[in-house]
């Protein structure tokens, strides 16, 4: 498929507002496309490079150069010259990329070029494309969209799933089964402001303890353990514990969720910061097991013994996860309660926070669990309430700051998928985070005037604040109080941030 095409259809996607002209347009584009093709447009199409970093710096992309005539820019050969362009490495590197750069353009013609441009930059994130082009491709290939997301959720992969439906039609939604080996987009919470709302709307539910480490997936067929982040990266390697541990289990084949931290001494969960630390070192990782022990909580199993479990209510598999998995490796919870329990509910918050745990997740006992979405039937609860935003640029320090990336540009996101501003911090940070943010978000700067970075929007940073007020600066309208970084959620894609219109809700009466 031509370049030209997607461009187009990119352009035209973004300026109609009716969802169903623009499941058609993506219909049309998959008609026309080949299975190939589509690893490479479905990305482009939601602004997202397949390659993730490329490390083309601002001034290339700045540079003006003459567009071609006529389209021949394959979709798939310019994501061929982008992969080159990623893999150039060593002395003169920064040189070649821009003459690799330049030479793409040349080839481009002037629609081509600014679609490019929006995607090298990250200006053209199109944040709901993903589910669009699951309607689009139902449309484009008969297939039901139920079986078609259930099919992506399976799978972890859009990508994956388009490419099989386009080369073999709707009988290759049946070969998405839950494959032992192979993760599956993990089930995600709500927030509730407190106890008493959570259990208000679940009805029957259970409470657990809400662990603050790090979210895994852990995949056992005999002797073969596999472990898997929140976003499907394996990291098996880095946490032999949880190896171990799943290898002691009495059953030989299962899928397993949870959370992996690590205690001190006294038994009481140690900081996320030295837990995600020991999780991100893959260099040493005996010293780094010594010296960092952890340790997996279990809170649900998908699969035991070849069983998909994933339909049954949450109690029947709460139910499984107690005959697989002994006490102190399964979460505490109250098992089962009701709207005449929350004293007893809040007492287990209580307790839960005493014992250095966050808070806790509200379980609806009926619920199915479902894979990859923020169902309604999980509702967390933490007394201390932060936004997760990104960074859409950073400002240069002063003084002790000088040379450092320091003021954070912080964005929510907006239905359209892009980003809005709503204020700015540089508290909260240690002269470790400076550093590493100052690396990172070069990586991802797209324009430096000298004094403000515009950074492709991919970072995700958890940020603490007292309030909202009213703001004529910003285009939301309104502004945080005293914001400050908590932490960066690397764990954390952008299309999860939160959204504006949910922190409006959440701060009723702000905006007239
Ligand atoms: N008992 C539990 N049940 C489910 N999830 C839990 C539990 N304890 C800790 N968690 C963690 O909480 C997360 C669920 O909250 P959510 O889906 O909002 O993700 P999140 O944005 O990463 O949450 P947060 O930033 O509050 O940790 C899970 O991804 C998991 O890592």
């Amino acid at each position: 498929m031509l370049l030209s095409r997607l461009a187009q259809v990119s352009q035209e996607v973004a300026a109609t507002s009716a969802r169903s002209r623009k499941t058609e347009l993506l219909a049309e584009l998959f008609r026309d496309a080949e299975a190939d093709d589509v690893p490479v447009v479905i990305p482009y199409l939601a602004g997202r490079l397949p390659q993730g970093r490329l490390g083309i710096g601002w001034k290339v992309l700045g540079t003006p150069v003459p567009a071609a005539a006529t389209a021949t820019l394959t979709v798939r050969g310019t994501d061929a010259r982008l992969t080159a362009l990623g893999q150039v490495s060593g002395a003169g590197s920064q040189a070649e990329r821009a003459r690799l750069v330049a030479s793409l353009m040349g080839a481009a013609t002037a629609d081509e070029q600014r679609f490019l441009r929006g995607l090298l930059t990250g200006e053209v994130r199109q944040g709901a494309l993903d589910a669009l082009a699951v309607e689009g491709l139902a449309r484009a290939t008969g297939a039901d969209p139920g079986d078609v997301r259930r099919a992506v959720m399976l799978a972890g992969s859009l990508q994956t799933v388009a490419r099989a439906l386009l080369a073999d039609g709707p009988p290759a939604l049946e070969g998405f089964r839950l494959t032992v080996g192979r993760p599956v987009q993990p089930m995600l919470a709500h927030s509730a402001s407190s106890v008493a709302e959570a259990v208000g709307k679940l009805g029957g539910c259970a409470v657990e303890e809400k662990l603050d480490g790090i979210r895994v997936q852990v995949h056992r067929d005999g002797d073969t353990v596999r472990v898997f982040t929140r976003t499907l990266d394996e990291i098996t390697d880095r946490l032999p514990e949880v190896t171990s541990a799943a290898r002691e289990l009495p059953v030989e084949r299962f899928v397993l969720d949870g959370e992996v931290l690590s205690f001190d001494a006294a038994g009481r969960p140690r900081s996320f910061q030295e837990t995600a630390g020991r999780v991100g070192s893959r260099v040493d990782v005996a010293a780094a097991a010594g010296a960092v022990p952890v340790r997996p909580v279990f809170f649900d199993v998908l699969s035991v013994d070849g069983r998909d479990l994933l339909d049954l209510p949450f109690a029947e598999r709460h139910a499984e996860l107690a005959r697989l998995v002994p006490e102190p490796m399964r979460v505490r919870r109250l098992p089962a309660a009701g709207p005449q329990d929350v004293p007893d509910a809040e007492r287990f918050l209580a307790e839960s926070l005493d014992r250095g745990h966050e808070g806790v997740v509200v379980k609806g006992l009926d619920a199915p669990y479902s894979a990859g979405r923020r169902g309604a039937s999980w509702l967390k609860v933490k007394p201390v309430h932060t936004l997760d935003l990104v960074v859409l640029a950073a400002e240069w320090g002063h003084g002790r700051r000088t040379g450092r990336l320091s003021n954070l540009h912080l964005g929510a996101r907006a239905d359209d998928g892009s980003f809005v501003m709503l204020g700015k911090t540089f508290k909260g940070m240690t002269d470790a985070t400076l550093a590493w943010q100052t690396e990172r978000l070069r990586e991802l700067a797209v324009r430096d005037d000298g004094h403000v970075v515009d950074v492709r929007p991919e970072l995700v940073v958890e940020i603490a604040y007292d309030g909202l007020q009213r703001s004529t600066r910003y285009p939301a309208g309104v502004t945080l109080r005293f914001a400050r970084l908590v932490r960066y959620r690397e764990d954390k894609p952008p299309g999860e941030a939160d959204t504006v219109a949910a922190l409006l809700a959440a701060h009723p009466g702000v905006l007239p």
